[in-house]
């Protein structure tokens, strides 16, 4: 079950009127490669642990994303896709095998990206979090990644303010980056308010030996916003020396905030030395939004193999779950959020993993055994 140590809602939460169980309506946009497996996977999960916790069912919409969306729509997400989006409570998202796209479609903005930048979705939570004997690097990791979603490196590809990657010459590339006062401000505040809900620790990763301005800017920010929080202890890193400690010590960390691209590569890195890339969910949200998105790709090395990791995706959902019984203030959904982390936790102790934590459950095999455990939880 979840506990404060091990909360994952933010400020971007927003406060709601209490309003009880309602009957929420979700997209599932399966995206590319083991997406189609990992997707639905999740909604069989949240569907059993809905009706075990005695909440509505959700009333799933399937939208068009990625390489079938091109096929029939000539658009990766098509704008009847971002319409719908609008339109619902939250959804979950598939990888996109975007590296893979033919052109135009690989050199355009990806479909994260174009879902992040349409519904300004600044926040991106990632935590990593070992299981009992789940093959973990670090036993005992419990951190998450609060990643500014929006500017950084990343800047043309997923910002509102759009510089980014220019070539003046075919022989040469230039990358801005970008960092605002006010996007660093914002993403501090959550990463020191989820920071409230755990161990009162965060750690500010930057690279201000270096990129001066623009990490240095980040950083200054972020022990600026801190001091609204003197509850809650403040040290900061270097990127690279973050990954040093992040491989031998990742059980130090509480909450890391970062920028976007650094934020990315760290989060990756933690979700394996927590147990697995296959493990490490996230959500993206606004206060309005939120999108429930594993942190990995569409891992086309095994692709169709019914061998993929499900639970970055069912853990993504739950988060999802928990951001609208958040916004709702609805004890049903967040009992259900409960029930999904509970069968994942206990059907992992029981040892039926997929082949990257070391077990030889398919991913499916592994799905159906947290629908059954959600009744023993
Ligand atoms: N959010 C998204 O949709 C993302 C999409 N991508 C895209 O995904 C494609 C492949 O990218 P890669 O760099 O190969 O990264 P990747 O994350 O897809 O795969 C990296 C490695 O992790 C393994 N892996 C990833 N997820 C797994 C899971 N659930 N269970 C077991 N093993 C898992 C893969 O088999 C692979 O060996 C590219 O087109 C890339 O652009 C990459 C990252 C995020
Ligand atoms: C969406 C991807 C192509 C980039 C990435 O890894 C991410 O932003 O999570």
């Amino acid at each position: 079950m979840s506990t404060a140590s091990t909360a994952t809602t933010t400020a971007t939460t927003p406060a709601a009127p209490a309003v009880g169980s309602k009957q929420y309506s979700l997209a599932v946009l399966h995206g590319d490669g083991i997406g189609p497996e990992i997707v639905p996977a999740s909604v069989k999960i949240l569907d059993a642990a809905v009706a075990a916790a005695g909440a509505t069912p959700i009333a799933w919409t399937e939208l068009p994303l990625g390489r079938s969306a091109i096929d029939e729509y000539g658009e990766h997400t098509p704008t009847k896709t971002l319409d719908a989006l609008d339109e619902v409570d939250g959804w979950l998202l598939g990888p996109h095998d975007s590296a893979a796209y033919p052109e135009p479609y690989r050199s355009q903005l990806n479909p994260s990206g174009t879902i992040r930048k349409h519904f300004g979705l600044f926040a991106n939570i990632r935590p990593a979090k070992a299981f009992r004997g789940g093959n973990a690097i670090v036993e005992g990791t419990d951190l998450v990644i609060v990643r500014e979603n929006t500017e950084g490196f990343y800047a043309d590809r997923n910002t509102f303010a759009g510089t980014g990657e220019m070539m003046p010459t075919p022989d040469v590339a230039i990358m801005h980056g970008i960092i605002t006062r006010a996007a660093t401000e914002r993403i501090a505040h959550e990463a020191f308010q989820l920071a409230r809900t755990r161990d009162k620790r965060v750690t500010i990763v930057h690279k201000a030996n270096v990129l001066k301005m623009t990490t240095g800017l980040f950083r200054d920010v972020c022990r600026e916003v801190g001091k609204q929080y003197p509850d809650v202890a403040i040290n900061d890193f270097h990127i690279d020396a973050a990954t040093v400690h992040l491989v031998r010590r990742a059980d130090k960390f509480d909450v890391i905030v970062t920028e976007n691209m650094f934020g990315d590569i760290l989060s990756d890195l933690a979700g394996e030395v927590a147990g697995s890339l296959g493990i490490a969910p996230s959500i993206n949200s606004s206060a309005t939004h939120a999108m429930a998105q594993a942190s990995h790709g569409s891992a086309p090395d095994i692709a169709g193999r019914d061998i993929a990791n499900p639970i970055a995706m069912i853990l993504s959902s739950a988060m999802l779950l928990r951001w609208l019984a958040a916004k709702f203030d609805d004890e049903k959904i967040a009992r259900a959020a409960d029930i999904v982390e509970a069968a994942v936790d206990l059907t992992v102790a029981e040892g039926a993993t997929t082949p990257d934590m070391g077990g030889t459950s398919s991913c499916s095999g592994f799905a159906d055994a947290v629908v059954a455990a959600t009744a023993r939880v």
